[in-house]
């Protein structure tokens, strides 16, 4: 029994194939959810693969009840867990139930406190100025109209680098070598291995539900090219993560931690060490967590980044108003006899806030997540939908087994939620916005972008933080133009919804920009 039988949603004229390819398979992210949106309002039916009914959602309330309300009842998907299992291991990505969610997430936790955060800033803050430096450089080099520039290679360098140090007191290096072996080796797990999986691939993928669970994970063996280039890249990675782990925990062990180390690992090494041993994480699941912050945490951010500037590059009059606001808290900063912002300047500054969360909104790079019923349920509406029948309905009754797609690009499209202009990017929304009659959903300023409740994005605030101390400083640098021959961008449809340029798919992620130093 499917009681989401009588929702509207779009046809499909295939059976087998159903149209959650039309999601997977559009040319830019939105093209066809904004305008499944605008038709059937805040919920929608999507046909899955072999004729499964898929519930895709949109509605804060809907969402707020899935994500926040109802703890782990709405596990990930088997099928998303294999492939987070794939690309993570045994990490908090993966993790398949609550109980194995929980060990994790309690170890992982005190890593991500805000006084811990805080004492990243001058990392972020030393990454950007290295970037910044790179770029001045290159246009020194007889370019005074500024270069064109890949700015998303060189933030996702910036990240990984931050990451690394931030996460392992490890410096990976990318930023001072371009053929830097893990930086490619990511970007090759995004890019080439995401874009546009064949139907036999998804077919393949949807009858993992139906395989016994042990077998699942020895997929990753596969002799495919996908699955090839995430076993390269978890190997590169092995290594350097067991060395790290294993000089933690014998500095632990000796009694004789370096308090010095506040990187991640060193936190989640103690952390885990004064575990009930039964609760404790093992070696492998350490390693994992290595592997999934370096796959969440920085991709994730140099895109949101890229995102931002390519706004600016739009819109010149916020940019220079940015600039205006920096330099202002500048002069503040240096009046008080500082040379650095810290993390209350960054704070302080409006419009800094509003041109991020803007940017989070507009850009989710998760656009849609996966979920499943773990038991019958009722999903309340905050708006009314229509029914195929012609009734209107306030919730949605479901079944055990239902497949979800909440659609985290949707709900931040809601004209009632964000404004009639809720399709353009405005930051000064959130200069003018009344929030408080919002329905509280997610991490920060009611934006669904870090996804929302237990199983929410732990490095949320982590990435904030990071991308305010990258903005203020290339912002404050560098002048940012639409290269003159002004390639159509579009948002490829990708785990992270990345740039690229149309007609060049093949070439991967990329967002030229002019870059002119201020
Ligand atoms: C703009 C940047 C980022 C965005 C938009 C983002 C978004 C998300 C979303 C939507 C999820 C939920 C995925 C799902 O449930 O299927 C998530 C989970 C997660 N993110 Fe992020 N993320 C960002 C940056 C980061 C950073 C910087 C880190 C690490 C330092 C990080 C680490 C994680 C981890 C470990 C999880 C899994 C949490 C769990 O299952 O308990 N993310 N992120």
């Amino acid at each position: 029994h499917n009681s989401i039988r009588h929702l509207r949603g779009p046809p499909s004229a295939f059976t087998l194939f159903g149209n959650v390819t039309d999601t997977l398979y559009q040319a830019s992210v939105g093209d066809v959810e904004f305008r499944w949106l605008k038709e059937y309002g805040g919920a929608w039916r999507l046909r899955g693969l072999l004729g499964a009914n898929i519930l895709a959602l949109a509605d804060p309330k809907a969402l707020q009840h899935v994500l926040q309300k109802s703890g782990y009842n709405y596990p990930k998907t088997r099928q998303l867990s294999v492939t987070l299992f794939n690309l993570t291991g045994r990490s908090i990505l993966w993790a398949p139930t609550g109980e194995i969610h929980a060990r994790h997430r309690k170890v992982m936790n005190p890593a991500f406190s805000v006084p811990q955060l805080r004492s990243f800033i001058p990392l972020f803050r030393q990454s950007a100025k290295k970037l910044t430096q790179i770029w001045k450089d290159q246009v020194n080099a007889g370019h005074p109209d500024g270069v064109t520039l890949p700015v998303d290679r060189w933030l996702a360098r910036a990240t990984l680098d931050i990451i690394g140090e931030a996460a392992f007191d490890f410096d990976f290096g990318a930023l001072d070598n371009t053929e830097n072996e893990v930086s490619k080796a990511y970007h090759r797990m995004f890019a080439d291995s995401q874009l546009y999986p064949s139907v036999w691939n998804l077919l393949f993928q949807a009858t993992w539900s139906l395989l016994p669970e042990p077998l699942l994970y020895y997929i990753r063996y596969l002799p495919t090219r996908e699955y090839k280039t995430y076993r390269s890249t978890l190997s590169v990675m092995d290594k350097i993560a067991a060395r790290l782990i294993e000089e933690r925990t014998r500095e632990f062990g000796a009694g004789d931690p370096d308090k010095s180390r506040k990187d991640v690992m060193s936190v989640l090494v103690r952390a885990n060490m004064s575990e009930n041993p039964s609760t404790r994480l093992s070696d492998e699941e350490m390693r994992s967590q290595m592997f999934a912050m370096t796959l969440a945490g920085h991709e994730t951010t140099a895109n949101t980044v890229t995102w931002m500037l390519w706004e600016l590059a739009k819109h010149p009059d916020i940019q220079e108003q940015l600039r205006q606001e920096i330099a202002e808290k500048r002069m503040e900063v240096t009046a008080n006899g500082s040379y650095e912002f810290a993390l209350d300047d960054l704070e302080s500054m409006p419009l800094l806030q509003a041109v991020i969360k803007e940017t989070l909104r507009y850009h989710p790079i998760s656009s849609f997540l996966w979920r499943v019923a773990a038991k019958d349920d009722v999903i309340p509406l905050e708006k009314p939908i229509v029914t195929t029948t012609g009734e209107t309905v306030t919730e949605i009754p479901i079944a055990a087994g239902q497949v979800i797609m909440p659609s985290l690009c949707s709900y931040n499209r809601l004209a009632h939620v964000w404004g009639e202009d809720a399709h353009d990017w405005n930051p000064m929304r959130f200069l003018q916005g009344d929030t408080e009659k919002q329905t509280k959903v997610g991490m920060l300023s009611n934006l669904i972008t870090f996804s929302a409740g237990v199983r929410s994005c732990i490095g949320w605030r982590f990435s904030v933080l990071e991308m305010q101390a990258i903005i203020v400083e290339l912002v404050e640098n560098f002048r940012f133009f639409l290269p003159d021959d002004k390639p159509e961008i579009i948002r490829a449809p990708t785990m992270t919804m990345g740039p690229m340029v149309k007609g060049k798919l093949h070439e991967g992620f990329q967002m030229p920009l002019r870059v002119v130093p201020v």
